[in-house]
């Protein structure tokens, strides 16, 4: 075979066309179109149930498509028509879960080594690249230990280790952080991401943490019921949401919706005492919109004087969290909800405040929650 350590690997790109997974007539994933290139960190995002993990082992070769095909580069690797599957072991992955199995009876360097011994290579080749990847995981220190002689952090990078040993030109992440407190949840994803980097594999990611997905992803695709509401760079999703679902879904705090109905060409919210919400729009009477505001475009004024009808309406403040020098102030907006916004000062929980929209949203969406535009 050819010397796995002088071989530069390339990482692959990664297409799914209308990729589909139905369990007892149940469609789990219905129809994927994305595609990846070489060396992105794609993160699946979305809501329990909504086809992940499905997407996730199909790529992984864990599961077969039921229609659509998956390709690494040129190369199909599953087809749900022709019933083609590249076996996973074939696939040239490596997958992190959220539990790992290393073997218990093996040190660290033995459990590093093992796949590559499993692929052939030569044991100068094997020395090397263990040595490699325990340096780059910052457990050098530990490669003759055993596994019950480290911590559970310390296990998970002798597993990671394992899994980017063989070079993998491509990485699959599930949910792998899910089990770690708070703290070691952030500095293990800068580790992951580092990984990435480091192996210049093309990773898929899944979580439902959408702050772990901006975070960590070149590009995240939101699901939803098993259809792709959105894929695009994290940049794209908060700038530009095509849907209701996905502004809601993404930032933190994630953006206000307010819904109104159009009167002369003014959409304005009945919950919040008329205010205007967006003006010249060129939409038939009573048409129902949703406005979108980012949340630090939204103002909470003092609440005292002549309540003037375009000031906007009464809050009350239910919450301040300190957040980077700034407050995250949730309030109750009477029937507009509960929201959140971003506050340069304290407000004290129960104080009453009046909001103060911007001139315009950010976007609007229509009843069905998708993006709406002004015709022409
Ligand atoms: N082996 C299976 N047999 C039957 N139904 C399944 C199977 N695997 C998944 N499903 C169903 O397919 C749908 C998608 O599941 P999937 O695990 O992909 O969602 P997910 O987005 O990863 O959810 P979670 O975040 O809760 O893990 C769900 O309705 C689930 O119940």
């Amino acid at each position: 075979m050819k010397d796995p350590m002088t071989t530069t690997q390339t990482a692959a790109s990664i297409s799914l066309e209308g990729l589909a997974k139905t369990f007892g007539g149940q469609p789990a994933v219905a129809g994927l179109d994305l595609s990846l290139p070489p060396g992105a960190f794609l993160v699946l995002l979305g809501p329990s149930g909504c086809g992940k993990t499905t997407t996730l082992r199909m790529i992984a070769g864990l599961e077969d498509p039921t229609s659509g095909r998956i390709r690494f580069g040129d190369r199909v690797i599953a087809d749900g028509g022709s019933g083609l599957s590249v076996p996973a072991e074939r696939r040239g992955i490596g997958m992190v879960f959220q539990s790992y199995a290393l073997w218990p009876h093996m040190t660290v360097r033995a459990n590093v080594e093992w796949p590559l011994k499993v692929d052939g290579w030569s044991a100068a080749d094997r020395r090397a690249r263990v040595q490699e990847v325990l340096a780059m995981l910052g457990i050098d220190q530990l490669a003759g230990r055993h596994p019950a002689q480290l911590s559970g952090g310390q296990q998970q990078r002798v597993a990671i280790a394992r899994t980017v040993a063989p070079r993998p030109k491509v990485l699959l992440f599930d949910e792998p952080l899910s089990n770690l407190d708070a703290r070691l949840r952030v500095d293990t994803r800068a580790e992951l991401v580092q990984v990435h980097l480091a192996t210049g594999a093309t990773s898929v990611y899944v979580t439902h943490d959408q702050i772990e997905a901006l975070a960590m992803a070149t590009h995240i695709a939101v699901l939803r019921g098993g259809r792709l509401e959105q894929f695009g760079t994290p940049d794209d999703l908060l700038q530009r949401p095509r849907t209701a679902f996905v502004a809601e879904f993404l930032g933190s705090p994630s953006a206000v919706l307010l819904e109104g109905e159009v009167r002369g060409g003014t959409l304005r919210s009945a919950s919040l005492g008329g205010a205007a919400l967006a003006g010249g729009l060129d939409a038939p009477e009573g048409t129902v919109l949703t406005a979108m505001y980012r949340p630090e475009r939204l103002v909470l004024a003092a609440a005292e004087g002549e309540p003037a009808p375009e000031a906007g309406a009464e809050v009350t403040v239910l919450e301040a969290t300190p957040s980077a020098g700034r407050f995250v102030v949730t309030v109750a907006a009477g029937a507009a909800g509960r929201f959140s916004v971003v506050a340069e000062q304290r407000i004290a929980v129960g104080a009453k405040r009046r909001l103060v929209l911007p001139p315009a949203p950010d976007a609007l969406f229509d009843a069905a929650g998708d993006r709406w535009e002004p015709a022409g």
